[in-house]
């Protein structure tokens, strides 16, 4: 058996009803499902997307191995064997859409839409928003962390804290592109390419009989990359005056320590210390690293503290997203064919957040050509011209209609890429440097307003009148 193959990795559900549409002989028939979150996670302005390519790999590898088909073959529900002997032909042969990793999003618009027979759109439900949901999560959690932290190091170490190994290697990999700079996660710096960072445990100094002497060999063994670990017995007493020991000792040979790490006890008053220790020891080129139950609050407040960071280690909070656990990303069918054409459907709820947006869709980000920045995002139906032809736009919010604009001067960018066409992989995934460099270009895109971490401005998310007045049609008919 594989731990790496994904095709069960689906709720149970999914497939009952894919059984449920073989058996009445409605599988070909095409849907159009989008997935979008509707809340922004920690109070943030916006959200990064990130899961793409692991989605793409999934669906590369999507077909029933015969262990599946042997494990669904023991199920309750007794599926005939025609249905599995489909499930073995099976693959993906439809469309998918999505924005690329990196960019920023907002709530209610479509993330990712899948075109394709519904046998197989629904199957994949469960794995794609799993992926979207956590590496979304992430990368907006670092996002914010890179916020408050634009001119330190960042350092991903949740590891040993994360949700299990998937979550370590995909979270350090989100955490990269929304602007961490390395990993200690290796596995995640061998797949992926993220650069990796490494100090040592207490473990070490606990295993001499001394922390000079552990030091010292440490020092010994990996010259060229010295980092030392301050604060197993007294920071400012004892681990600080022996790093110093050690980096004299390391200058006789010509080399430099490059920093210390401190993992507890007041990290404000020990980093300064520290700093006026090494510098009057002439040793202003060790940096110091501060790590212990790190996030963008704590560093705002170590920071307004003067404390004297140059890297951050950030392991727990940013990994498990500890704030919020989880985003609440959702796949909805918007489309249905009838009668060889689409049929826009709508999910109506008691909660008016949760009432779905009907018709198949594009977004739209509206850049104001006078300034070069986004003015709202667009969310027109995919047979809209309007956007494309540059035609003046209203801007309107339904529940705040004195909010009304008309935009002229601008130029819509459309988020959503064609990724998979009729089964075909069409996109050539960016390198992870480039998501990372074009993360920071998207910042550019932003007024500050949307992007402080406290307190953002709402941008506007607008619906098309087309879109909205097809929303209100529906409600109205299955409101009777
Ligand atoms: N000057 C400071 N201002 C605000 N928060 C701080 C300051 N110094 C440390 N912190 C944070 O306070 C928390 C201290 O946690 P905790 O009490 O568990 O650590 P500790 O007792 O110093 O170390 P240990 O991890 O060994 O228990 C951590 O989240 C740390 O990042
Ligand atoms: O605090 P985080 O943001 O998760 O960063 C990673 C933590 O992991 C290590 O601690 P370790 O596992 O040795 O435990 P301890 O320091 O809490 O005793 C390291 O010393 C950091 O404190
Ligand atoms: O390299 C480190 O200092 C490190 C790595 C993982 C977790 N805590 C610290």
């Amino acid at each position: 058996m594989s731990y790496s193959h994904l095709t069960l990795h689906t709720d149970k559900y999914q497939i009952n009803m894919m059984y449920a549409h073989w058996v009445q002989g409605s599988l070909n028939k095409k849907a159009v499902f989008e997935a979008y979150f509707r809340k922004l996670p920690f109070g943030n302005g916006y959200a990064v997307f990130a899961g793409l390519e692991r989605i793409v790999d999934y669906i590369r590898q999507l077909t029933f191995s015969d262990e599946d088909i042997h494990y669904l073959r023991q199920q309750e529900e007794r599926y005939k064997e025609g249905f599995l002997d489909e499930l073995k032909n099976f693959r993906f042969t439809g469309n998918i859409h999505a924005v690329p990793e990196g960019t920023l999003v907002f709530p209610n618009e479509p993330l990712i839409r899948v075109e394709a027979r519904i046998f197989e759109a629904q199957l994949i439900e469960t794995a794609l928003l799993n992926f979207m949901n956590y590496q979304t999560l992430i990368a907006t959690k670092a996002s914010r962390i890179k916020q408050v932290a634009a001119n330190e190091t960042l350092l991903e170490f949740g590891t040993r804290r994360a949700q299990e190994a998937d979550a370590a290697v995909w979270g350090a990999r989100a955490a990269y592109i929304a602007g961490f700079d390395a990993t200690s996660n290796l596995r995640a710096g061998m797949l992926f390419g993220i650069p990796t960072k490494g100090t040592h445990a207490h473990a070490w100094i606990q295993d001499h009989d001394t922390e000079e002497e552990a030091f010292q060999k440490f020092a010994e063994a990996l010259p060229d990359q010295v980092s030392l670990l301050v604060d197993t017995y007294d920071s400012v007493k004892s681990g600080i005056p022996n790093a110093i020991k050690t980096a004299k000792l390391l200058e006789q040979q010509g080399k430099r320590m490059n920093s210390i790490r401190i993992d507890s006890g007041d990290l404000a008053y020990i980093s300064k210390q520290a700093r006026e220790m090494l510098d009057r020891a002439g040793l202003p080129y060790v940096k110091i690293i501060a790590s212990n139950d790190i996030d963008e609050n704590i560093i705002i407040n170590l920071k307004a503290q003067q404390a004297k960071i140059d890297v951050w280690g950030v392991g727990t909070q940013l990994i498990t997203a500890a704030d919020q656990p989880s985003l609440g990303g959702v796949y909805k069918l918007v489309a249905r064919e009838k009668k060889g054409a689409y049929e826009p459907v709508i999910k109506i709820s008691g909660n008016p957040e949760k009432v779905s947006n009907p018709g198949i869709k594009e977004i739209y980000r509206i850049i104001n050509k006078e300034t070069g920045k986004a003015e709202a995002d667009y969310i027109a139906q995919s047979d809209e011209t309007d956007v494309r032809r540059g035609k003046p736009l209203k801007l309107f919010d339904p529940l705040q209609p004195y909010k009304n604009k008309i935009i002229t001067n601008y130029e819509g960018v459309p988020l959503l890429k064609p990724i998979y066409i009729d089964g075909e992989l069409v996109y050539s995934l960016p390198k992870l440097e480039d998501i990372r460099r074009f993360h920071q270009e998207q910042l550019q895109l932003f007024w500050p307003e949307y992007l402080r971490i406290l307190n953002p401005e709402l941008y506007r998310v607008n619906l098309s009148p087309a879109s909205w007045a097809l929303k209100m049609k529906l409600i109205q008919k299955y409101n009777g």
